[in-house]
């Protein structure tokens, strides 16, 4: 049946991306973005704050963006905002030299940016140590013997990495990389759902995920179907690019998300408003949605981005859904720290470059030798100062939480974090200007092993009695956390509503 009014469940980036998706697709139709908040946008936070004489941006949720996803382009393209784009070329510093804290290690360290700088990294001799890990990690993994048992279809990343490349390699530089994406503990993540290209490399390199990857692979869409996206001349101006941002931030996209369907005659966008229950008729099978208004509303079709914890908690025994619970979701506190400029005879407060993420420590995460449970430090003026009106202000931004003992609200003082990251850079930090603290409370999802398996499980579901394929659940919790995951679930709801 084709939909007369769909209810789409939360305004941030999937919810917005559908909302705008479907009012093209089916102009016919009444949508409504029901969003708990009276501010549209999730963890999208751009804020713009004046400091001394400047004016400076900062994030609170993602800050920049990677041109892979070719859904976030087609937005960009759509919603015209190809003139405030900020590209940061792949040749910069903020690209190029990304960096670890590894005190057993000796420090700070430069992270080789392509495999001829493996071989040239360069160090103290403590560092080397860490170089000859890497190296030494990397180069026998070829020759390892095929190691997945048969019949596994999942493994957490921490596991997998084990496996192939050994145990210190896994907790170091494994569970680094997934500090800085999922906040999350390297040991429960889901390999599959975290980084499939990795799994696959494993397959097509018989074994081996270095050959794999030294392997031509097929790019294909699961269906075989070409997809084709409006992208102008987007991907022209992507060319060389690292990553990339807006002016006024990531909030560019979901400002302008929220302006496009305001305007639309179809939408209709209740900011404000939650969802308290989601029933269906027992004989009408129709949906009721009822409200924090006590109203009642019965659309034709729903599509939830909510986190899965709380869809669940909408459901009735009549009507449950399964798996809703598997996954924890993480909690990220992130500092927006903001220094007056040193003269240029003085040495910098940061190496210029990415930023560094700081692995588990061999203790895990019982906070030894982490006590404050820093999970890397972000060098936000390096990538992206011309967001702010000044020159002499230096950026940067400090996320701890995630798989530390988390307790609410976290324990920290702002004197006890600029001393540990002074001890990171080898250097005393000076009183900043400007601190901002957010506390993401469950704003990442940890996609547990076995997710990819749950998500069919779930999706046969909601085809089946009595949803019938007439409500979708998306997101994060569902697809995968990065922007251009819910950007791209939100183009891919609804395709078989006809
Ligand atoms: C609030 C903190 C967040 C941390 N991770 C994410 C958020 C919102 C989500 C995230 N971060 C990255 C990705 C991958 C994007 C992709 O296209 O694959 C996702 C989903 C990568 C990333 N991590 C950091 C930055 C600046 C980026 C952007 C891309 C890049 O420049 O490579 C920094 C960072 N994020 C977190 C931590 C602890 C951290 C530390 C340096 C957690």
């Amino acid at each position: 049946m084709s939909p007369k009014t769909i209810a789409v469940l939360g305004g941030g980036l999937t919810g917005l991306s559908a909302a705008f998706h479907l009012s093209r697709r089916f102009p016919a139709a009444q949508i409504i973005v029901h969003n708990a908040d009276a501010r549209f946008g999730g963890w999208v936070r751009s804020e713009r704050v004046s400091v001394s004489d400047a004016d400076v941006l900062l994030e609170a949720g993602p800050r920049t963006l990677r041109p892979n996803s070719r859904s976030v382009l087609e937005l960009i393209h759509l919603l015209g905002l190809l003139s405030s784009l900020v590209t940061i070329p792949k040749t910069s510093q903020a690209a190029r030299s990304r960096f670890l804290y590894v005190p057993e290690f000796g420090g700070l360290h430069r992270l080789p940016s392509a495999p001829l700088d493996l071989l040239a990294w360069s160090g103290l001799s403590a560092k080397k140590n860490l170089r000859r890990l890497l190296l030494s990690s990397v180069c026998k993994e070829p020759f390892k013997r095929r190691n997945r048992q048969l019949g596994i279809d999942d493994e957490s990343v921490d596991d997998f990495m084990t496996r192939r490349f050994g145990s210190e390699f896994s907790r170091i530089f494994a569970s680094a990389l997934v500090h800085g994406i999922y906040a999350a503990d390297a040991r429960k993540l889901s390999l599959r759902s975290a980084f499939p290209s990795i799994w696959e490399a494993e397959e097509r390199g018989n074994g081996s995920v270095v050959s794999g990857f030294l392997r031509p692979s097929r790019h294909s869409t699961s269906t075989g179907e070409t997809v084709s996206y409006e992208l102008g001349d987007v991907e022209e101006r992507m060319r060389e690019t690292s990553v990339y941002t807006f002016r006024d931030g990531i909030g560019t996209i979901t400002n302008a998300l929220v302006k496009y369907l305001r305007g639309r005659p179809n939408v209709r966008m209740q900011g404000g408003v939650s969802i308290t229950g989601i029933r269906i008729h027992p004989s009408s099978k129709q949906f009721e949605l009822i409200t924090t208004g006590f109203e009642t509303i019965s659309p034709t079709h729903v599509v939830s981005t909510l986190p899965l914890f709380r869809l669940h908690a909408l459901l009735t025994p009549a009507t449950p859904l399964p798996h809703l619970t598997a996954n924890t979701y993480t909690s990220v506190t992130v500092i927006n720290l903001v220094f007056q400029r040193p003269p240029s005879s003085s040495p910098p407060l940061h190496p210029d470059g990415f930023g560094y993420l700081v692995p588990r420590s061999p203790d895990g995460y019982s906070g030894g030798t982490n006590r404050l449970g820093i999970l890397g430090c972000v060098f936000d003026s390096s990538s992206t100062s011309v967001q702010d009106t000044s020159r002499d202000v230096v950026k940067m931004t400090v996320m701890l939480g995630g798989p530390y003992a988390p307790c609410s609200p976290p324990q920290f003082s702002i004197p006890g974090v600029l001393n540990e990251l002074s001890t990171h850079l080898g250097r005393q930090l000076p009183e900043p200007l400007l601190v901002k603290v957010h506390h993401n409370k469950h704003c990442i999802p940890l996609l547990s092993v076995g997710h990819p398996q749950r998500m069919e499980e779930l999706k046969h579901v909601l085809a089946s009695e009595p949803w019938t394929g007439r409500m979708e659940v998306i997101g994060a919790g569902v697809g995968g956390v990065s922007v251009g995951d819910c950007i791209e679930a939100g183009r891919n709801v609804g395709k078989t509503w006809t």
